[in-house]
């Protein structure tokens, strides 16, 4: 096809189309945070670097030219965060982790494994928040936690509601920190997540609540935030918190998280039970 003196084959328009796309996905990740004003200034100079090239001034292209190729060893590093999310969100958008492909080929036969029961997890929730007994209580999908267990007291216990209202009690040593439930066991108490560094987050969250979006922002887990303070209940999930919901809501919204995995769960435990 000509347009002008434009000659466009189709995979121009597929090229401009998955870069506006790439463009889009680098401005959804970078919009709202520190690393946009960063983005913008470097485009600017690029920009800059694109007329001073065209209108010929040679000794400003060449320091400008420097300064972008050194600039883009820069970006790597100070968009190491965004980089990472963005990679993240690919890996799990494509959904390829919970395809049956997968299961079969990269994880380990999951023959046994177990569904996590969501009653007790709800219920103890449910008892936190009319107590304004604060806790952070994060529960694994496919990813693995194990970085994050490392950092607090094992304990791989039943996930049962009294143990979970008695870890995070007032007088519990193991109450610090988060509690993470992975399949059916209580992993460990007092771990340390990540914070989240999203500007977006009102200035008023503290740090139980920055935690618990932390650790969905770099793994698929959801983490759920009781407030001490207020004793209402938070969800977190993929980066997204969920402020101020009902049990009922939480129920809901968990179960639906993890219907997949679950689902995935239930076809191989019932294929085990079959042989
Ligand atoms: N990075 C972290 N990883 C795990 N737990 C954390 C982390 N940061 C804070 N916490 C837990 O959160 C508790 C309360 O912190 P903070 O008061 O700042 O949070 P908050 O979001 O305001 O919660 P609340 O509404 O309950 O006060 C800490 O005592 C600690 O147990």
């Amino acid at each position: 096809m000509k347009i002008g003196f434009l000659d466009i084959e189709w995979v121009d328009v597929l090229d401009v189309l998955l870069l506006a796309f790439l463009l889009y996905q680098i401005y959804f990740l970078v919009k709202g945070t520190i690393a946009s004003r960063i983005f913008l200034g470097y485009l600017l100079v690029y920009l800059l670097y694109l007329v001073a090239k065209a209108v010929g001034l040679e000794l400003l292209t060449t320091i400008l030219g420097y300064f972008i190729s050194v600039g883009a060893l820069a970006l790597i590093i100070i968009f190491q965060q965004e980089i990472r999310r963005f990679l993240l969100i690919i890996g799990k958008s494509t959904n390829i982790a919970n395809s049956r492909l997968f299961t079969r080929w990269f994880r380990q036969p999951t023959s046994a494994d177990p569904l996590t029961p969501l009653k007790p997890i709800i219920d103890a929730c449910k008892s936190m928040s009319s107590e304004f007994t604060g806790g952070l209580i994060v529960i694994a999908k496919n990813d693995d936690l194990d970085k994050f267990i490392q950092t607090g007291d094992l304990l791989d216990a039943i996930v049962a509601k009294r143990l979970l209202l008695s870890i995070v009690s007032q007088y519990s040593p193991l109450r610090d920190g988060a509690v993470i439930i992975s399949e059916d066991r209580i992993r460990a108490a007092r771990c340390i997540l990540p914070i989240s560094e999203n500007d977006e987050i009102l200035t008023s969250t503290g740090f139980r609540h920055r935690a618990a979006i932390g650790i969905s922002e770099v793994t698929d887990a959801a983490a759920i935030a009781i407030s001490e303070e207020t004793g209402r209940i938070s969800l977190a999930i993929d980066g997204d918190l969920y402020p101020n919901i009902s049990s009922a809501e939480l129920e809901e919204k968990l179960g639906q998280y993890l219907a997949e995995i679950n689902r995935i769960r239930k076809r191989e435990n019932g294929k085990d039970a079959s042989l």
